[in-house]
């Protein structure tokens, strides 16, 4: 090798540091899919890259050997790199087999003309089973390639043709190699120990420029599965060093990432000879391979997913005789009586949501519901209970006084000047004077044990039906889906009924399903139904604290 093929102080732009990398692999097919550009496309996406690909020629191989290499002319070869570069930004090459002469030329003269930030080039002369992939004739061509590359990556064998030496028989000799072609190409150069005889498969990353070797080490995994492996790492490398822009840390990532899927090699059970390794492994096992459904599609499934308890809470006589205005004081009141003593621990209940919120905007939002439901919604059944209002007050049965905003968990700007505060010893005695029914007691058993576990997400879920729930009968309320009655300002419960479609409840309430359905998007399967179920009982706990006035009554 002559000096002059060193390649010029390096003058290209600085590896741009990108979060998914387009990356193109120049290489040929392998149709069993364990090698070549299938090898590289599924590397480039495993490690997180956008992967493209350039044939340079055909193989017809399976696991077991090569059986016929055929080479488009080198014309088309050009018409693919230069379809994909005239459109695409390559933030990374990664060349593999190159056939012979000619195809080299092509791609040494799109590489000068495109000069695409990152070049790695896996040196592919023989395939593992002993078949040429590189002719003969091509070796000198593919040495002059050498100073287009950032990172060459030879086993052994390419090791010591490009080096121009006898193949080498112990590590450091396989290092000393790689420095001679480093040194005399100015690419760095990953040498590796694949082909070596022992319990280790050692790899080291070589820059002869700045003197420096870094040694990856590694038990051999006991696996006929290596098919494809230089493939592989070659192109998770080149992607890698797309999105991170330091040599080490790619190749030490590309070498984790090809280690974990040499594991899981021999279970795909592809071929009778050298398999394939599992590229997706570490995906399938951390990420699954089902798709999640998105928040509006959770949103819309959990809506219909409890149509038939909504359609029960419409029919129940309570919400019947609160929208007419038939509704005896008595079960009304003690309806209310109930909905104070459940706010109390439903705040609770929302702080606790608050507390173990991830970050600040949950925590925010949670812990002004808790505030809402206490301030402005428990206020209001303190000036209830305390007879400010409706039938048989003795104010008559005006709606209440304006400025009050806070219902079921929302914010309020305070309290309006003419409530009764819960924070009044006598107000709250009679707020809080009832006993908890059994719907009471078993709703906020629900609430507080599902707070207790500490689950976050599933607690979201559990709290979201009382605003919910609440809105939407609200919302149909005002809108007279009930009846003309409710409309009524002279309606005996018309105070009470304001607080249902209050907008600024309506919008906490949007925040909170927003909040909830973007968790379940993002959880697990399993916690995704954990939330469904924890949803699914409050609605259903929701029901019965509805009918219970009238069932006591
Ligand atoms: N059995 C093994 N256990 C652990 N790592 C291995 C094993 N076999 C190969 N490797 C690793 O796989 C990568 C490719 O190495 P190898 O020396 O086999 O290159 P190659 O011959 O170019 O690959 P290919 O098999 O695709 O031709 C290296 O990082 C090497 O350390
Ligand atoms: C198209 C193509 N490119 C490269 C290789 C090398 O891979 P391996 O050495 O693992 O057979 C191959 N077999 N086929």
């Amino acid at each position: 090798m002559s000096a002059d093929v060193r390649r010029a102080p390096h003058t290209r732009a600085v590896p741009r540091v990108r979060r998914v990398p387009r990356v193109l692999s120049i290489a040929g097919s392998d149709p069993s899919g364990g090698a070549g550009i299938q090898a590289d496309l599924k590397s480039i996406a495993a490690v997180g890259g956008y992967g493209m690909s350039a044939i340079t020629a055909l193989t017809a191989q399976n696991t077991r050997g090569v059986r016929g290499v055929h080479v488009p002319p080198s014309a088309f070869l050009a018409e693919q790199l230069d379809a994909v570069a005239d459109d695409i930004t390559v933030d990374a090459v990664k060349i593999g087999m190159l056939a012979n002469a000619e195809v080299i030329g092509v791609v040494a003269g799109w590489l000068r003309r495109i000069e695409p930030p990152i070049v790695v080039l896996d040196p592919v002369m023989v395939a593992t089973s002993g078949d040429r992939l590189l002719d003969a004739d091509a070796e000198a061509a593919l040495r002059d390639l050498l100073p287009l590359a950032d990172l060459i990556t030879p086993n052994l064998l390419e090791l010591a043709v490009l080096a121009g030496a006898e193949r080498a028989s112990t590590w450091p000799d396989a290092i000393a190699q790689a420095e001679a072609v480093s040194s005399a190409t100015g690419a760095r150069v990953l040498a590796k120990g694949g082909h070596l005889d022992g319990a280790d498969a050692p790899d080291a990353l070589v820059h002869a420029a700045s003197g420096t070797v870094v040694s990856f080490g590694g038990a051999r995994i006991a696996t006929t599965a290596t098919h494809g492996t230089g493939c592989s790492l070659s192109s998770a490398i080149a992607t890698l060093q797309a999105e991170l822009g330091d040599w080490e840390a790619a190749v030490g990532e590309a070498r984790r990432w090809l280690r974990e899927s040499l594991r899981h090699g021999a279970s795909l059970e592809v071929g009778g000879g050298h398999g394939p390794v599992s590229h997706f492994a570490g995906l399938w096992s951390r990420g699954g391979v089902r798709t999640a459904p998105t928040p509006d599609e959770i949103e819309s499934e959990w809506w219909a997913g409890i149509a038939d308890v909504r359609a029960a809470i419409d029919d129940l006589p309570f919400i019947r005789g609160l929208a007419d205005g038939t509704l005896a004081r008595e079960p009304f009141l003690g309806y209310l009586a109930q909905d104070a003593l459940y706010l109390r621990d439903y705040a609770r209940v929302l702080a606790e949501a608050s507390r173990l919120a991830p970050d600040a905007a949950g925590q925010a939002f949670w812990a002004n519901s808790a505030h809402g439901s206490l301030v402005g919604e428990l206020e209001l059944h303190a000036d209830w209970l305390a007879g400010a209002h409706g039938p048989g007050a003795g104010d008559g049965e005006g709606p209440i006084d304006g400025g009050r905003t806070g219902t079921h968990g929302t914010s309020v700007d305070g309290p309006a000047a003419s409530a009764a505060s819960v924070a009044d010893p006598l107000h709250a005695a009679a707020t809080f004077a009832a006993e908890p029914d059994a719907a009471t007691t078993a709703y906020l058993d629900h609430l507080l044990a599902t707070a207790a576990r500490g689950d976050y997400a599933v607690l979201a879920a559990a709290v979201l039906p009382c605003f919910w729930i609440y809105v939407d009968l609200g919302e149909r309320l005002a809108a007279g889906e009930f009846g003309a009655q409710a409309l009524d300002p002279g309606h005996p419960y018309a105070s009470w009924l304001a607080t249902y479609s209050d907008p600024a409840f309506a919008h906490a309430t949007r925040e909170a399903i927003g909040l909830v359905t973007r968790l379940a998007a993002d959880a697990t399967p399993e916690r995704r139904a954990a939330m469904h179920r924890a949803f699914r009982i409050s609605s259903e706990h929701e029901r019965a604290f509805f009918a219970a006035p009238l069932a006591l009554h």
